[in-house]
């Protein structure tokens, strides 16, 4: 279960930078630690802290332990933005039972913009001899020789889009039969990154395509991720919630708005997306005020896919941090189901893999409570190096949410359009 060191307590200070650097130029190479979209974003060089937390209280603990750090930090900070002052960032699994850990991560620096400012924060114990308030030097670039992804295997030997196939129609025959009304059902592809690879390359990729998505790289799990599960600053509310998808046809225009059109007049796909809407008004509504929606679901267009897209704003009813919202609301209905409690016992059943943090929850938060966070989607995590190559295992995740009358085809071809940020992003 969670396992936490007595928090140090720390200083953090900020002071204004007079040009807003290339954050993504400053990260490690290796172990990158960003947080980017558009003109807005930071990068974290160094460690401090990190905290970890596992099991069913992973949400609860985090948000006890950042308080606790947060109530004891001297914070001196003359920006006073959103992502000023003491940060952390964080990635959180999807399950209860995963085995992967979920962290709280506090960078040593943290260079940050948000549109025309920007800013440098250093953080350190307060015992601690504080680092110069200069933005480092880039480090020299690297090699990038790229990944080739295939089909995760599975630890059963047996053939992974076979059994992704035979996942979605047992889950088909289990929404007829009335055990659920949608279930999201994922499946994986693997590849290796040669040592000494430059993660920026990807990073790069990512932050330059998918300018309405946030782009992110934490304890290895880099990707870019269309769906804010909550946005919180001094006391409003947002999210935006997606859930029903047709893959984009860029090169042919005609074909291209064809299905965006059937998307938005599918009762199927409206269907499926109510059922994500209704989740997270539903897990909100006790924390919040004045929550108010998007009249009509709208057509987001993301470079690989068209979504149904649904924006929702509040106001902050009670003190509740951005990891307890988070907690709150994971996992909602566009990456779980309905009802959620089986669709997630399901789901454990009919995948034969432990989702890790894809579909879980990465971003920030601040010393206030406020914060960032999406669901982790369209992304892959890094696992070690291997001691004698030095390549890193690289596994990528996406799924879609099935409902009555969802093809199975038609829903692994939705797959592949949602691989793509990653697979392109990661070729040579
Ligand atoms: C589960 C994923 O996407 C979710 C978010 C948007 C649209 C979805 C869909 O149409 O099925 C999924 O609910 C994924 O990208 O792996």
């Amino acid at each position: 279960m969670t396992s936490t060191p007595p928090a140090p307590r720390l200083r953090a200070t900020t002071r204004p930078l007079e040009h807003a650097p290339d954050l993504i130029s400053l990260a490690d190479p290796n172990a990158p630690m960003i947080w980017t979209r558009g003109d807005r974003g930071c990068v974290g060089v160094g460690e401090v802290l990190r905290l970890s937390f596992s099991g069913p209280h992973r949400f609860t603990d985090a948000a006890a332990a950042w308080r606790r750090i947060a109530e004891t930090a001297i914070v001196d900070d003359s920006v006073r933005m959103p992502g000023s002052g003491l940060i952390a960032l964080g990635t959180f699994a999807f399950a209860d039972e995963s085995s992967a850990e979920s962290v709280l991560i506090v960078p040593r620096l943290l260079v940050a913009r948000h549109r025309g400012q920007a800013w440098i924060t250093e953080i350190a114990a307060v015992d601690a001899d504080p680092a110069p308030l200069a933005v480092p030097d880039p480090p020299a670039s690297r090699a990038w020789e790229g990944v080739r992804f295939g089909d995760r295997a599975l630890a059963t030997g047996g053939d992974s889009v076979a059994s992704y196939l035979a996942g979605v129609r047992e889950a088909g025959a289990r929404i007829e039969r009335g055990e659920f009304e949608k279930i999201v059902i994922a499946r994986q592809l693997e590849g290796a990154l040669p040592g000494a690879s430059d993660l920026r390359v990807p990073l790069t990729r990512l932050a330059e395509h998918y300018l309405d998505c946030w782009t992110f790289a934490v304890d290895g799990l880099i990707g870019a991720s269309p769906e804010t599960l909550i946005r919180s600053t001094s006391g409003a509310v947002s999210a935006r919630v997606l859930a029903g998808t047709r893959g984009r046809h860029s090169e042919d225009a005609a074909r291209d708005a064809r299905a965006r059109d059937e998307l938005l007049t599918s009762a199927k796909e409206q269907h499926e997306h109510a059922f994500a809407v209704q989740s997270v008004v539903t897990a909100l509504s006790p924390h919040v005020r004045d929550l108010r929606t998007s009249e009509e679901p709208f057509p987001l267009q993301l470079p690989n896919v068209w979504h149904l897209a649904t924006d929702l704003g509040a106001a902050l009813g009670e003190q509740s941090s951005s990891i307890e919202l988070v907690g709150a609301l994971h996992p909602t209905a566009a990456v779980a189901g309905t009802p959620t409690a089986t669709a997630v016992a399901a789901i454990a059943e009919l995948e034969p893999f432990d989702r890790g943090r894809y579909s879980g929850a990465v971003g920030w938060i601040d010393a206030d409570g406020d914060g960032e966070w999406v669901i982790a989607l369209r992304c892959a995590q890094l696992g070690a190096p291997d001691a004698q190559t030095g390549a890193r295992p690289v596994v990528a995740s996406a799924g879609g949410g099935i409902v009555a009358g969802s093809d199975p085809d038609h829903e692994l071809g939705e797959t592949v359009s949602k691989f793509r940020p990653i697979t392109e992003a990661f070729a040579r």
